[in-house]
């Protein structure tokens, strides 16, 4: 690597949606990006799964293509690794191996991160290398690089958002159409935002990943996925929407991740992902479609918020060519960035601990003292209601109460209850409220 004729070199790690994203953008940008790392960047190889796929659609030659990707990993030549193949294994072999050996990695690997990024940090300070993964939380938009640098010198207390396009395109349809959870998942599977297997998406899954994530980075505190209480959508009905809809609301899966400070000044957090009702005057009610957007709440900044396309090939991409041009400059400059940090150690406070207001409603027979015994179960946990709304039809009435906020604890051994009364017909929704109603 001397004078004019500087070259980094990079070992692609899988060939799919957002890998070969990567390979287009590298080559339309190639340029520019050499102008702006000062040096040539450019593909060692490729590892890919079957060797035998037509690709000859990207702009790359056909012996860059390998199926030993260790052996691409452990290349002399090779200085930065990218991963974009996902899954635990055998990822996280190859990036424990690049790393120890002093190669920079950059991973769009949310669920590895949100496993062992405790161990895959070790490995990038033991090799002196950078660990970059801005494309595993909410894709394109720049969100990493702003938690891990430019709110550095502020406190954030609460990260709160829409982290999965697949589950907001769902809800976004069923509350435009009134259609119900599976209508409109065939809708975003016909349409490819949903995959095959919608599991990870739609049971919250990825979300969760995600949260652990951010928190992680929000608290400089150790977080897993494990640690993250979770909750999908397949249990939401198109009553539970039309039920949001009656008290200004709609659904979406909402991942938070907040700083809880109790009356003795003791810290924790709270990391949860859960469907909720929000007002539609929110401005995360307004994020529709396959869009992502984060609420980033600082002591110094307040509120930030960060909007755009968490998923897609080349949103994806760019992200992952954004921490590439930032871990060649370290390469060329003999620097490697600071470890993301996790010097507070926080305690991650259960799902019973978090503070939540919930939405109920109710069928309740139509008679008198079935108000005062469904208000009793409130009292008695405690919990004090907000709103109450009653309809009458018939022998039976619907009760659409909205509580004010208490343990979560608190208020889902009062719905408990409420089901075991017998004044209580059927419990038609229950959901937590997020945001002012
Ligand atoms: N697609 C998105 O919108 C998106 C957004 C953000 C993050 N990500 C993450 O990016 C990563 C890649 O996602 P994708 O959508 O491109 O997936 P994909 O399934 O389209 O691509 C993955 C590729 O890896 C290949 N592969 C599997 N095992 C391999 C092996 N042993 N060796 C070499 N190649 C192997 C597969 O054949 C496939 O082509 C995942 O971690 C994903 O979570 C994706
Ligand atoms: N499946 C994810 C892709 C981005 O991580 C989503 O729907 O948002
Ligand atoms: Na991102």
């Amino acid at each position: 690597m001397t004078g004019q004729k500087r070259v980094l070199r990079l070992a692609l790690l899988g060939c799919g949606t957002v890998g070969s994203e990567v390979i287009r953008l590298l080559h339309r940008n190639g340029d520019e990006l050499a102008a702006r790392v000062g040096a040539r960047l450019e593909i060692a190889g490729i590892a890919v799964r079957r060797l035998t796929v037509d690709r000859s659609d990207l702009p790359v030659p056909a012996e860059l293509f390998t199926d030993d990707p260790m052996s691409l990993i452990e290349r002399d030549d090779v200085d930065v690794v990218i991963e974009v193949v996902g899954g635990l294994e055998p990822a996280r072999d190859w990036l424990l191996a690049a790393l120890k050996s002093g190669k920079s990695v950059v991973t769009a690997n949310k669920a590895l991160l949100a496993e062992d990024g405790a161990a895959l940090q070790a490995a990038a300070a033991e090799g002196g290398a950078d660990l970059y993964y801005e494309a595993s939380v909410a894709g394109g938009i720049p969100l990493l690089g702003p938690l891990r640098e430019s709110l550095h010198g502020d406190r954030i207390t609460r990260v709160m958002g829409i982290v999965n396009g697949t589950t907001n395109f769902i809800l976004s349809a069923m509350d435009s159409t009134g259609a119900g959870f599976g209508e409109a998942l065939e809708e975003a599977t016909a349409l490819g935002y949903a995959e095959a297997d919608p599991t990870a998406d739609v049971e919250g899954y990825d979300a969760a990943a995600k949260a652990a994530i951010l928190a992680s980075l929000a608290f400089h505190t150790p977080v897993t996925a494990a640690d993250v209480y979770r909750e999908g959508i397949t249990e939401i009905t198109a009553a539970d929407v039309a039920s949001a809809r009656t008290i200004g609301c709609t659904v979406k899966l909402l991942c938070i991740a907040q700083r809880q400070v109790d009356a003795d000044g003791t810290e924790s957090v709270g990391v949860r992902v859960h469907p909720a009702m929000i007002p539609r005057s929110h401005p995360l009610a307004g994020v529709t479609g396959a869009f992502n957007a984060v609420f980033v709440e600082a002591d110094a900044a307040g509120e930030l918020m960060f909007y755009g396309r968490g998923a897609g090939g080349s949103p994806t991409a760019s992200a992952v060519l954004g921490d590439v041009v930032a871990v060649a400059r370290h390469k060329l400059t003999g620097v490697r960035s600071a470890s993301d940090t996790s010097y507070a150690l926080l305690p991650v406070r259960p799902i019973g601990e978090a503070i939540t207001r919930y939405h109920l409603s109710l069928e309740v027979a139509d008679r008198a003292g079935v108000l005062a015994a469904v208000a009793s179960e409130f009292a008695t946990s405690g919990v004090s209601i907000r709103t109450v709304k009653q309809e009458g039809h018939g022998d039976d009435a619907t009760l659409v109460v909205v509580t004010h906020a208490a343990p979560d604890a608190a208020l889902s051994s009062t719905v408990d209850r409420l089901r075991r009364l017998d004044s209580v017909r059927k419990v038609l929704s229950v959901m937590r409220v997020e945001g002012e109603t």
